[in-house]
């Protein structure tokens, strides 16, 4: 079995390669174990450096040392290969994928929990042929995100400081809400939208969690949909959104559990922005689906995550609400 520690160097503040390679050593050291440390090169790095360990057919164990960026590149390279498994050491800014994993998350920052811990499935959510790890946003969040990212790169700017310009940018200059066709199975809406999140985990846009019940393994996704409202009434319901408390205003969010998703631009309007697990796609067509148990993850023992999964607040099945029909 080899262990590979995919490091991505441009992911968090600073540098962490020599952190990371002294943990590998370590690692090898104390149980001799094959370990070796790859950096990506550019962006898409680690899907390729994945992928080609994957495609060897040999057993591997892949680190992806970095942020939900990076995790999301391991996951697009191994899924659906049987002899490839990976796990995270958190080295990015925001790794809201690992918050999935409640308290247990603090033990991946050390791989001696790791390299002989369990291994299981995870689903994910297949968005126009890229797989997605936890949530894939597409409306104003993805948005916001999307902007983030590049104002990331203006010299002097902080990463406080490129949020809110995005937010400015985004929420207080332009309108929130996109004409979409959005089919679920087969029932079509046409409507205005201001995000449609189709959610496998829990986390995103730095711990915001829309659909507490959420469940990385258990076959079902959860979509949520929410309408465009006015700036003011958005402002003020997206805390309870953030906290996943959909359910307090069912006349403007619906949660669904469709095997399909299709969202279109209508004419005239704008591509979609989609963001999945932080890194953004552009189309005028998206088109989610559940890819059931497709990536092997390992982690620490005794780790699951579903370890911050709520309670089903509203039955499954649950089509719209009246309230939600009559706006
Ligand atoms: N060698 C490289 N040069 C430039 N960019 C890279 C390189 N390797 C990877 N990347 C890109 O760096 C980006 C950021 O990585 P990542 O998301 O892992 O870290 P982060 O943004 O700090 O963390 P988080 O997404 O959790 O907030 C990714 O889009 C990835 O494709």
């Amino acid at each position: 079995m080899r262990h590979v520690f995919l490091i991505n160097p441009h992911a968090g503040k600073q540098d962490q390669t020599a952190r990371i390679r002294a943990l590998a050593d370590r690692l090898a050291a104390a149980h001799n174990l094959d370990c070796r440390c790859l950096l990506t090169d550019r962006p898409g790095g680690a899907e390729v450096l994945s992928r080609a360990l994957a495609e060897t057919g040999e057993p591997v164990r892949i680190y992806a040392c970095g942020g939900d960026g990076t995790v999301h590149e391991a996951a697009n390279g191994i899924a659906g290969f049987p002899n490839a498994a990976m796990t995270v050491i958190p080295a990015g800014t925001g790794n809201d994928f690992l918050k999935n994993f409640g308290p247990d998350a603090a033990k991946f920052s050390d791989p001696e929990h790791l390299w002989d811990g369990p291994e299981f499935p995870l689903d994910l959510i297949d968005c126009n042929g890229r797989l997605c790890l936890t949530i894939a946003c597409s409306g104003i969040d993805a948005r916001i995100a999307d902007t983030v990212h590049r104002y990331g790169n203006v010299p002097g700017l902080s990463g406080r400081g490129s949020y809110l310009l995005s937010v400015a940018v985004n929420f207080l200059f332009k309108p929130i809400g996109r004409r979409w066709r959005v089919e679920l199975d087969g029932e079509v809406l046409e409507d205005d939208f201001a995000l449609v999140s189709m959610c496998n985990g829990r986390y995103y846009g730095g711990g915001s969690m829309p659909v507490p019940e959420a469940r990385m393994d258990d076959g079902v996704l959860e979509t949520i949909l929410v309408k465009n409202v006015p700036k003011r009434t958005f402002a003020r319901l997206f805390p309870a959104y953030s906290a996943g408390e959909y359910w307090k205003f069912p006349h403007i969010a619906r949660m669904v559990t469709s095997r399909q998703v299709v969202i279109t631009a209508s004419p005239g309007e704008a591509d979609i922005v989609t963001c999945l697990d932080g890194e953004s796609l552009r189309s005028r067509e998206v088109r989610l689906v559940l890819a059931e148990k497709r990536v092997n993850f390992f982690g620490p023992k005794g780790c699951s995550p579903n370890a911050t999964a709520g309670f089903d607040r509203k039955p499954r099945k649950r089509r719209y609400s009246t309230a939600f029909l009559l706006l």
